[in-house]
């Protein structure tokens, strides 16, 4: 590879359809997300963009097309084999067990390992005892990096809004992805959350993280998304920075006229 090439990219969705009764919910998209970006999917109600966040992570099957995550086939697979791959989505609305503590909550998304069972904590148990320290140590520092470390031994449901969004990031994160997928991630949530929100995200792709992100407030997709992918009509329509689809006809056409400002 030479170094202009682009590098290959982690997650390439091609000719994805799914049609739920008469409704076309997409209708051919295909589109790429290279590694190392904060990629924004955004489009006008009814897009299609729930349905392709649930068809990449395997919640519903698509009924044509391909999604290949790192080289790999995962179209139809189930949802826990696509997280085992290492393609993580977190949901609008936190999916938390609100009687668990914030710590409980992480320790349980976890556990998802391999290789895990009864058997294991039989014949191993120190090795378990160490497994589960470790699992410990992470949750805290994955509740440090997301300033949740006040409320860690909180119930959730003791939490505001903006806490929850920001636990729901924290159990994706337990799982270790290299793909993170964020559905509506600031929706909800005060500006100064938000913000504060957008910062964790910029960190983790600084670190590396490759993140999809599904989110209506154009002001946070404009301030932390590139590129911005924009589907309408259950298809790809253009892609480019946040300042180069706001200022796309197309793209104020699919918003039926209203212009898309920051
Ligand atoms: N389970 C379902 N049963 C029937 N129709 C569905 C179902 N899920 C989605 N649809 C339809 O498919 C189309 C695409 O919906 P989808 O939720 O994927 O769009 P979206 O871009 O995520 O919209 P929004 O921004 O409003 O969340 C819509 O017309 C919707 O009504």
């Amino acid at each position: 590879m030479t170094e202009s090439s682009p590098q290959p990219a982690l997650l390439e969705i091609s000719d994805l359809r799914r049609s739920f009764g008469g409704v076309v919910a997409l209708n051919g998209l295909a589109l790429q997300v290279r590694p190392g970006t904060v990629t924004a999917l955004i489009g006008p109600n009814g897009a299609g963009k729930s349905t392709a966040f649930q068809c990449i992570s395997g919640v519903i099957r698509p009924d044509a097309g391909r999604v290949i995550f790192d080289g790999q086939d995962i179209t139809g697979l189930r949802p826990d084999r696509i997280t085992g791959a290492g393609l993580v989505r977190s949901f609008q609305i936190a999916r938390g067990i609100p009687r668990l503590t914030v710590l409980e909550n992480l320790l349980l998304y976890g556990q998802a390992q391999p290789g895990e069972g009864v058997a294991a904590a039989i014949l191993r148990p120190a090795a378990m005892r160490a497994r589960e320290e470790a699992l410990r140590e992470r949750a805290r520092a994955v509740a440090a990096r997301l300033n949740l470390t006040r409320v860690l031994d909180n119930q959730a449901a003791a939490l505001s809004g903006g806490q929850k969004k920001l636990m729901e990031i924290g159990r994706a994160l337990m799982a270790e992805p290299r793909l993170l997928l964020l559905d509506e991630p600031v929706a909800g949530v005060n500006p100064s959350l938000s913000a504060e929100i957008a910062s964790h995200i910029g960190s983790l792709r600084d670190e590396g993280m490759t993140v999809l992100i599904v989110e209506h407030h154009m002001d946070f997709v404009a301030s932390l998304c590139d590129p911005v992918i924009v589907m309408a009509e259950g298809r790809f329509l253009v892609q480019g920075s946040f300042e180069q689809v706001a200022a796309d006809a197309r793209v104020q056409e699919a918003y039926m006229g209203r212009r898309v400002h920051a």
